[in-house]
């Protein structure tokens, strides 16, 4: 690897057995003979890449796409079925799933935990402590177990943790996307100042607006193979024309999580990972259909014209605080418009088993041109929205254009005069 780099990946592939069901898998643990007759599914497929010192990059792809693998190979979390990672400097990492906090210990003790497990010594860490709490604002919640803490308050821990062991090299794995929007910003204006102290970033985001704010670079992945590997602009355009050719884009079918075989994951190191399974009713996207003021499916709009999105949601178990959120964004990825039911102050009811359905109504008040649908939904806790699924690419429409009305995206309706 040259000196001024700090990440390469080299041919780096995952692979996972899927068996057939609970019980293939079952026998094969008991007789390995028989994983011949199980399919081999690519989670990462011959990925290569380098990321220099003082690079910001981001990664990109649709749900399943291997974006969190390629993280977790990145940090030494999974072992590769092929190719390999070279890692030069200190990795802090915000991963998503599972939890590197050990839930029985308080936050302090973890914090000591983590920041030791990064090669701080507890002079440096006792030094750093107070930076840690302060940025966390997690207030008498630092004594207390982490199994006590909302998912946003480990969050804010872990990121706390995570920026101020002087790292060489930033992984976060989506962890943005949890917590209030002030903590998001706090967190983004934290990345500036270590980009300008020359730390090496990597960002999951599903925020194209993040992607090319903060990004040098974007990694565009697809079904565990890496598509393009651009500028960023050009990765988000990418991504949105590929979006709107595979889907038909009135009706999103979501495809359901298929049977995951048994991973042959290896735990080599402690990074801090953000807990998504804790026991709390979720809500998931089973569906998105665009239906016009009479009720029928399109994806044709007069300026002006009203429209809804119709999303079918699946409860499991109790979800006490609702939350859903929609985005209209530009083809080339940029956020026009998000909102959520928490920004709007609405207060939903409690949703338990079962499948519900639930509208947006809207005006199309845009300019002629296309646009792209983004929704997510979850569950409000400690005052935080905790989005459980998230789909971004949820359909696409047209908004016909008006003859001698302009262009672009806004339509301000302008009336010109001479005075
Ligand atoms: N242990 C496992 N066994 C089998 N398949 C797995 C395992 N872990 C992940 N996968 C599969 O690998 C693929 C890539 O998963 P990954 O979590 O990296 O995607 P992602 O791009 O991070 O998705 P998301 O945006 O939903 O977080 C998915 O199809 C997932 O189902």
């Amino acid at each position: 690897m040259s000196s001024n780099c700090v990440i390469e990946v080299k041919m780096l592939s995952k692979h996972y057995d899927v068996y057939d069901s609970p019980l293939h898998r079952m026998w094969v643990s008991f007789f390995p003979k028989l994983a011949g007759n199980s399919k081999k599914f690519h989670a990462l497929d011959d990925v290569n890449f380098t990321i220099k010192k003082g690079e910001t990059v981001g990664i990109i792809g649709r749900n399943g796409s291997g974006k969190s693998t390629l993280l977790q190979l990145i940090c030494g979390t999974l072992t590769p079925s092929l190719g390999g990672v070279s890692v030069n400097g200190r990795i802090a990492a915000l991963l998503e799933l599972g939890s590197g906090f050990n839930p029985e210990f308080s936050g302090r003790e973890n914090v000591y935990l983590n920041a030791a497990i990064l090669g701080l010594t507890p002079k440096e860490i006792e030094q750093k402590f107070s930076d840690i709490e302060r940025f966390a604002d997690i207030g008498d919640f630092i004594d207390q177990p982490i199994k006590t803490y909302s998912s946003g308050m480990v969050v804010r821990l872990a990121f706390a943790t995570a920026i101020h062991v002087s790292p060489d090299i930033l992984v976060v794995d989506e962890a943005l996307a949890v917590g209030d929007t002030a903590f998001q910003q706090k967190c983004l204006n934290r990345i500036r100042d270590m980009q300008r102290q020359g730390v090496s970033i990597l960002l999951v985001t599903h925020s194209s607006n993040t992607l090319i704010e903060y990004c040098d670079r974007g990694i565009y992945l697809k079904k565990g193979r890496l598509i393009m590997d651009a500028a960023c602009r050009d990765v988000v355009r990418r991504y949105a024309d590929d979006l709107v050719e595979q889907e038909g884009g009135m009706v999103v079918e979501i495809d359901q999580a298929s049977e995951v075989g048994v991973a042959n994951a290896t735990s080599v190191s402690q990074p801090m990972q953000i807990r998504q399974d804790d026991g709390q009713g979720r809500l998931s996207v089973q569906s998105v259909e665009l239906r016009n003021a009479k009720g029928e499916l399109s994806a044709n709009y007069q300026f002006g014209e009203a429209f809804a999105v119709q999303i079918k949601v699946k409860a499991e178990g109790a979800v006490d605080i609702p939350c859903f959120g929609v985005q209209l964004s530009s083809v080339d990825g940029i956020v026009l418009w998000s909102g959520t039911t928490q920004s709007m102050n609405l207060e939903l009811p409690v949703m338990v088993d079962g499948i519900y359905t639930v509208k947006w109504n809207m005006q199309a008040n845009f300019s002629g041109n296309r646009y792209i649908l983004a929704v997510g939904v979850g569950r409000i806790e400690s005052g935080d929205y905790l989005r459980t699924h998230r789909v971004d690419y949820a359909g696409h429409f047209d908004i016909i254009p008006v003859a001698h009305s302009g262009g672009g995206w806004l339509a301000p309706c302008p009336v010109f005069e001479v005075i």
